[in-house]
C-alpha cells in the first residue's frame, strides 16, 4: 500500500473549493482517473462546506447531500467525516427516497399510474394481484414505505422502483425539485460513472430549475465505468466547472504510461493525461515495472504463468512475485471466476452455482461469488473454520466454536452432561476434519451427512427442504431448524419466479451434494481473498503491490469483452463497426475500459500475460504496433522465457 503522508490540496481541489465558495452556486464535474484520491477531494470538498457554510445551513435546518454507490462506501465517508448532522451520506436509493418520502400523495398517484401499468401488460390472472394492490390504494391510511422487495399491496416499493418513481416525479412536478434545492442546497455525488443515468438527469434537471440556487458535483471517471447500467460521463452545461484531477499516487511511471496510453486511445478519457503525484519528501522517481508477455494459448498455460512469474522474480529481485503470497501483494486477475474456478480447481462447485440465465439463477450465481448463498454457508461460515481450528490443534477456538454451533450443546444446561459429550463430540469434529480435509475424497453430500447427522451444527431450514429432496437425507426430517435463519420473505414473488427458483435451486443443489468436498475448501480460501485469484471486476477501488493481469479470449466465454480485438490482433465484428458508427458502446472500448482498471491497481509492478493462438504473430504485430501500450522492449515472447528454469 502507498504510504499516507500529510496531502496538500492538489490544484483540483484548490478549484473546487473556488466552485464552492462562489456567490452564485453552480453545477461541477470533476474527472478523476484512476489512484488520483478522488473520494479524498470529495471529502474535502465536504469538509470545506462544513468549514465555511455548516453553522449557517444547519441554522436554515438544511443539508449537503453525499451520494455514493454502495452501502461500504456510505460508511468510509461518514468514517472520515466524523459524525456531522451537516451531511446526510447515503446511497442513491436512499437519498431518493429520503426526498420523496415526505410527500405520500405524490406516491400514491405515481404508483397508482404504475399499477394501472402492470395489470394492462398482465393478463387476468397474472394481474389480479395488482387489481388489489389499486384497491389498497384507495385506503387513505396507507402509509408507503420502501423495502429490499417490491409489495405494492402492502404499500411497499422496491429499490428499483425507487430509481424508476424518483427521478419522474422530480421532472413532472417542479416543486419537488424546488424543496429538494431549498433541502440540499448542495448535493455531491460519488463514483458518479456508475451513478444510473436518470439520477443524474434528475440532478441535472434540479439544478437547471434552480440556477444559481442549487450545486451538484459530480466526481468520477468515465474510463471506470465497467458495470452496463452506469452514466459514464456526465454532460455538464456550458455554465458548469469541469475540473480534472491530473494526479495519480498509486502508479509508478511505467505502469502510468501504460494507463495513460490506454486511456488515451478512448473517446471515454475525459480529456484527461495523468500524472505522477509527487509526495512532499519524495526524492527519487519510482519507475516501478511493466511488462507483456504473449504465450500460447495451446498447452499447459498454468505452466506457463509460473515460468513468468519466475522470469519476473529473477529480474525484478523480487521472491514475492513466484512465492504464493496471500494480501495485497500479489493478485492475479482473470476475466471471469469461471477462470478463476478452473485455475484453481474448484470448477464442479462453480459448475452447480454458476447456471445461465436471468432471474434466480443470477440471484444464485451474485450470492456464490459474495460467499452468501444460504446452501454454501454452513461450510464457509461453520464448517470450514471449525476443521480449521482443528487442524491447528486449536482446540479451544473448536469447543467454542462448537458450543455456538452445536445443537448437542446447546441442549445441556449440565456440566456433567456436557462434559460427558465432549470426548464424543471430539471424535467427530476429529472425523469432520478428515473428511472435509484438502484432500479429501468424500462429496459434499458425505460432509453434511456427518456433520448433521451427529448434530455438529443446526440446519438451515432451506437447507433441510432441499436435503429431503435426496437420497440419504431422510433422517433430516426429525432435526430441528435454526432460529432466525428462516427464508426472507419472497414479497412480491410471482408464481414464475417461484417456479423458476424452485427449478435453478433444483439442479445447483443436485450438482452442489455432488461437488467434492475438498472443492469447497479451495472455493472457500477463493471467497474469503485468501488466494491471489480475483476477477477483473472485483479489483476496482483496489490496489495491490504486484499485479498480473490474464488476457485469454480463447478460454473465456463473454463475448462481450475481447483483449485480443482492443490490441488490433483481431478483426471487428459487424455488429462492432455498426455499434462504434452509431456511437454506442462496443467490444472493444468496453474492454478499453476494464483494461484501464486492471492495470492501474499497481503500486509496484504490473504483468500481463495474453495467451493467443497465434503467438508468433502476435508477438510480432505488438512490438511494431506504436498504439500497443506496452513499449516494444517490454514485449516478451516464449524464446524471454525459454532460458529460465522450469518450477520444480
Ligand atoms: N493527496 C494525496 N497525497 C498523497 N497520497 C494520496 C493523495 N490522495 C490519495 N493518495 C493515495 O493514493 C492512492 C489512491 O487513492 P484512492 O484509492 O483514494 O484513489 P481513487 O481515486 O479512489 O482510485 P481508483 O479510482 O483507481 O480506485 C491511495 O494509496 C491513497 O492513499
Amino acid at each position: 500500500m502507498s504510504s499516507v503522508s500529510v496531502r496538500q490540496p492538489t490544484e483540483a481541489d484548490e478549484q473546487i473549493r473556488e466552485v464552492l465558495e462562489a456567490s452564485t452556486k453552480r453545477g461541477f464535474v470533476v474527472i478523476a482517473g484512476a489512484g488520483s484520491g478522488k473520494t479524498t477531494s470529495l471529502v474535502e470538498a465536504l469538509r470545506h462546506i462544513g468549514r465555511t457554510e455548516g453553522t449557517a445551513l444547519l441554522g436554515q435546518r438544511r443539508q449537503v447531500a453525499c451520494i455514493t454507490y454502495t452501502n461500504v462506501a456510505v460508511e468510509e465517508i461518514k468514517d472520515r467525516l466524523a459524525a456531522n448532522p451537516l451531511f446526510h451520506v447515503s446511497t442513491i436509493h436512499s437519498f431518493l427516497w429520503k426526498v420523496v418520502q415526505p410527500f405520500q400523495y405524490m406516491i400514491r398517484e405515481w404508483l397508482r399510474s404504475d399499477i394501472r401499468r402492470l395489470i394492462a401488460e398482465r393478463d387476468e390472472t397474472r394481474g389480479a394481484k395488482y387489481v388489489e394492490a389499486l384497491e389498497r390504494l384507495g385506503d387513505p391510511d396507507l402509509r408507503f414505505n420502501y423495502q429490499s422487495g417490491r409489495n405494492y399491496k402492502k404499500g411497499s416499493l422496491g429499490h428499483n422502483d425507487v430509481l424508476r418513481m424518483v427521478p419522474e416525479l422530480m421532472n413532472q412536478e417542479k416543486r419537488l425539485a424546488t424543496i429538494v434545492a431549498q433541502r440540499f442546497p448542495c448535493v455531491l455525488v460519488d463514483e458518479s460513472q456508475d451513478t444510473d443515468p436518470r439520477v443524474v438527469e434528475a440532478l441535472q434537471a434540479i439544478e437547471e430549475q434552480e440556477r444559481g440556487n442549487f450545486c451538484v458535483g459530480f466526481f468520477g471517471d468515465p474510463m471506470q465505468r465497467i458495470f452496463p447500467t452506469g452514466a459514464g460521463l456526465i454532460e455538464a452545461d456550458k455554465s458548469w466547472a469541469i475540473i480534472r484531477k491530473k494526479e495519480n499516487w498509486r502508479c509508478p511511471g511505467r505502469v502510468l504510461d501504460v494507463i495513460n496510453k490506454i486511456r488515451r486511445m478512448s473517446p471515454h478519457d475525459g480529456d484527461l493525461t495523468q500524472v505522477r503525484g509527487k509526495r512532499e519528501g519524495e526524492e527519487e522517481a519510482n519507475t516501478g515495472d511493466a511488462d507483456l508477455f504473449v504465450l500460447s494459448s495451446e498447452g499447459d498455460s498454468d505452466a506457463w504463468l509460473d515460468r513468468v512469474r519466475d522470469y519476473l522474480s529473477v529480474r525484478q529481485n523480487d521472491l514475492l512475485w513466484s512465492q504464493g503470497v496471500e494480501g495485497e501483494n500479489l493478485k492475479i486477475l482473470v476475466l471471469e471466476h469461471r477462470l478463476a474456478a478452473l485455475r484453481l480447481g474448484f470448477t464442479d462447485v462453480d459448475r452447480a452455482f454458476q447456471q445461465s440465465g436471468r432471474g434466480y439463477a443470477k440471484q444464485l450465481k451474485d450470492e456464490y461469488i459474495a460467499g452468501s448463498h444460504w446452501s454454501l454457508r454452513p461450510f464457509l461460515d461453520r464448517l470450514v473454520p471449525l476443521v480449521e481450528a482443528i487442524e491447528q490443534k486449536d482446540g479451544i477456538t473448536a469447543l467454542g466454536m462448537l458450543r455456538r454451533l452445536s445443537p448437542r450443546l446447546g441442549s445441556f444446561r449440565d456440566g456433567q452432561a456436557t462434559a460427558d459429550l465432549l470426548p464424543q463430540l471430539k471424535d467427530d469434529g476429529d472425523h469432520l476434519a478428515e473428511i472435509l480435509a484438502r484432500d479429501s475424497t468424500v462429496t459434499v453430500a458425505d460432509v453434511l451427512r456427518h456433520a448433521l447427522g451427529s448434530g455438529l451444527i443446526r440446519l438451515d431450514p432451506r437447507l433441510k427442504a432441499q436435503l429431503l429432496k435426496h437420497e440419504g437425507f431422510s433422517f433430516v426430517e426429525g432435526l430441528t431448524v435454526e432460529e432466525g435463519e428462516a427464508a426472507e420473505d419472497p414479497g412480491e414473488q410471482t408464481e414464475e419466479s417461484r417456479e423458476d427458483e424452485r427449478k435453478v435451486i433444483q439442479k445447483a443443489m443436485t450438482a452442489y451434494l455432488a461437488c467434492p468436498a475438498a472443492q469447497i475448501r479451495i472455493y472457500h480460501d477463493y471467497v474469503r481473498g485468501r488466494l491471489p485469484y480475483q476477477t477483473q471486476h472485483g479489483v476496482k477501488g483496489a490496489e495491490f503491490e504486484r499485479v498480473l493481469v490474464l488476457l485469454e479470449d480463447d478460454r473465456s466465454k463473454w463475448n462481450q469483452y475481447s483483449y485480443e480485438k482492443l490490441l488490433g490482433l483481431e478483426d471487428l465484428s459487424a455488429s462492432d463497426i455498426r455499434n462504434i458508427r452509431d456511437e454506442k458502446d462496443h467490444t472493444p472500448e468496453r474492454t478499453r475500459r476494464l483494461f484501464y482498471v486492471s492495470c492501474s491497481r499497481a503500486t509496484r509492478s504490473l504483468a500481463v500475460v495474453l495467451f493467443t493462438d497465434d503467438p508468433d504473430g502476435a508477438l510480432q504485430a505488438l512490438r511494431e504496433d506504436v498504439d500497443c501500450p506496452f513499449p516494444a522492449a517490454r514485449v516478451h515472447g516464449i524464446d524471454d522465457l525459454e532460458g529460465q528454469p522450469a518450477r520444480a
